[in-house]
């Protein structure tokens, strides 16, 4: 112990200096890893007694930035067989479906002023995020942040490039976590990019067990649906709504949950995201005290097949015909501005239902700095535990027939190996 503590000191002073260092001791195989690091930022800092640098990887769909990109953003989504399975037939009904469409989107981005802010908000939140975790997780500095979109600049294989090209991998052995930014688990959500990074992973470090042989240990924060700063940050946004309503009628307003809905064979096949978005409303209505009557109502439903209700557009109507007019719609499953907040329920649902002055939108998370300060506190509480994900992560949809779902969950469950050494392999069901 004493050597090591020794030896630490010297390896701190000749990294700073600049000077390879070499071991006089014998060392055991994970401390040969990082001490026959060379002198990247990987090596750099494990001198200073730090388990980093960790990269802090945001997965996302992402959006089209502006019009142009729409049509390719669109033809990576309709050739997403996790997303929109169309089996053997994916490759050609994709770009036609995806290709029809362009047009109309493309309006609805130039309506929102000409693209998403998908990006600008991801970057941000987790630029400051890593800024928070440089401070209260110290043993696992410098945090870096990556973006991870599924459908639209940066791509997976970009963001796994830059890993690669920043030291992480590439025989050093760095950590990486993939944090969803996707509160509540959908397999075709957060199981999509996970099975892209999983590909991407494959094709980019090979076959061999992450860690072992230098490549990159990942761990991933797969779901966080009720965590107490997540609902902190939405009761204070939709207090901040119902304070605009006058005193009297204020108790009265009814509190409209909306979240992107799901085909329902998706539901059908057991996916965990209406039980998880449900999950999220309730916390966030203990949090408020249960101050207002609300309900649960799904948005943005593609194509002529059955969809989760009711739907958004709908219950606001039925409402306004019941005669209650004061309504705060909240987008519940995502975590900053998009096309669906923009366009459909402030355009579509509000701008159209001749009641706009009563019918109101919580603002989207954003830059809501409780916000961020949540995702630091999950991210750093995820880093302590020593999981490589959650156990639900393990468990496959009952209808599930899908081999990159089996081969992925196996692959990150599997990594709890290398994060916790003394850790048993999960296994995927
Ligand atoms: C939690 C959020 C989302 C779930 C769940 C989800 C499932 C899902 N989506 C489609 C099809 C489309 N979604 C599209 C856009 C889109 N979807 C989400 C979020 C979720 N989708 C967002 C935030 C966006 C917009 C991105 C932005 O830049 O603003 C689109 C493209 C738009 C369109 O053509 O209407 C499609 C198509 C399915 C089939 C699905 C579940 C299986
Ligand atoms: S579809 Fe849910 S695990 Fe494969
Ligand atoms: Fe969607």
């Amino acid at each position: 112990m004493m050597a090591l503590r020794l030896s630490t000191q010297r390896l701190t002073r000749e990294v700073l200096k600049g000077t390879p260092f070499r071991p006089s001791f014998p060392l055991l195989e994970s401390q040969r890893r990082h001490f026959a690091t060379p002198s990247t930022t990987v090596a750099a800092h494990d001198a200073v007694g730090s388990k980093g640098p960790t990269a802090m990887v945001f997965l996302n769909m992402g959006g089209p930035s502006t019009t142009d990109e729409v049509g390719d953003f669109l033809s990576r989504l309709f050739a997403d067989g996790d997303l929109i399975p169309l089996g053997r037939l994916q490759s050609y009904i994709g770009p036609l479906i995806s290709t029809r469409r362009t047009p109309k989107i493309q309006k609805q981005y130039a309506a929102i002023g000409g693209g998403s802010p998908i990006r600008k908000w991801t970057e941000y939140q987790n630029a400051e995020m890593c800024k928070i975790l440089d401070k209260i997780s110290p043993e696992t500095a410098p945090h870096k942040p990556y973006v991870a979109f599924r459908y639209a600049d940066p791509l997976t294989e970009e963001m796994y490039n830059k890993l690669l090209q920043d030291g992480f991998g590439n025989g050093r052995g760095g950590r990486a976590v993939a944090f969803t930014q996707y509160p509540q688990y959908s397999c075709s959500t957060t199981g999509s990019s996970l099975n892209e990074l999983w590909k991407w992973r494959h094709r980019l470090e090979g076959k061999a067990a992450s860690g072992d042989d230098g490549s990159i240990s990942w761990s991933v924060i797969d779901r966080w649906p009720a965590h107490h700063g997540l609902v902190e940050a939405f009761a204070q946004n939709i207090e901040a709504k119902l304070a605009e309503y006058p005193e009297e009628r204020r108790k009265q307003v009814v509190l409209l949950f909306s979240a992107h809905s799901l085909p329902m064979s998706v539901v059908n096949r057991g996916d965990p995201y209406p039980s998880e978005v449900a999950a999220t409303v309730h916390a966030v209505m203990q949090r408020l005290n249960f101050s207002n009557p609300y309900r649960l109502c799904w948005q943005s439903q593609v194509g002529p097949s059955a969809w989760l209700g009711p739907q958004t557009a709908t219950t606001v109507e039925q409402y306004i015909a019941k005669g209650q007019k004061d309504l705060v719609l909240i987008p519940i499953a995502f975590t900053s501005d998009h096309i669906e907040t923009l366009y459909e329920l402030d355009t579509e649902v509000i701008g159209e239902c001749g009641h706009a002055d009563t019918v109101k939108r919580a603002d989207s998370l954003n830059g809501s700095p409780v916000f961020i300060q949540a995702l630091a506190d999950i991210a750093k509480d995820h880093l302590r535990s020593g999981n490589a994900c959650s156990l639900q992560m393990g468990l496959r949809c009952p209808g599930c027939k899908s081999d990159r779902c089996l081969e992925s969950k196996k692959f990150f469950s599997g990594q709890q190996a290398n994060i916790y050494p003394i850790g048993s392999k999960a296994t995927a069901l």
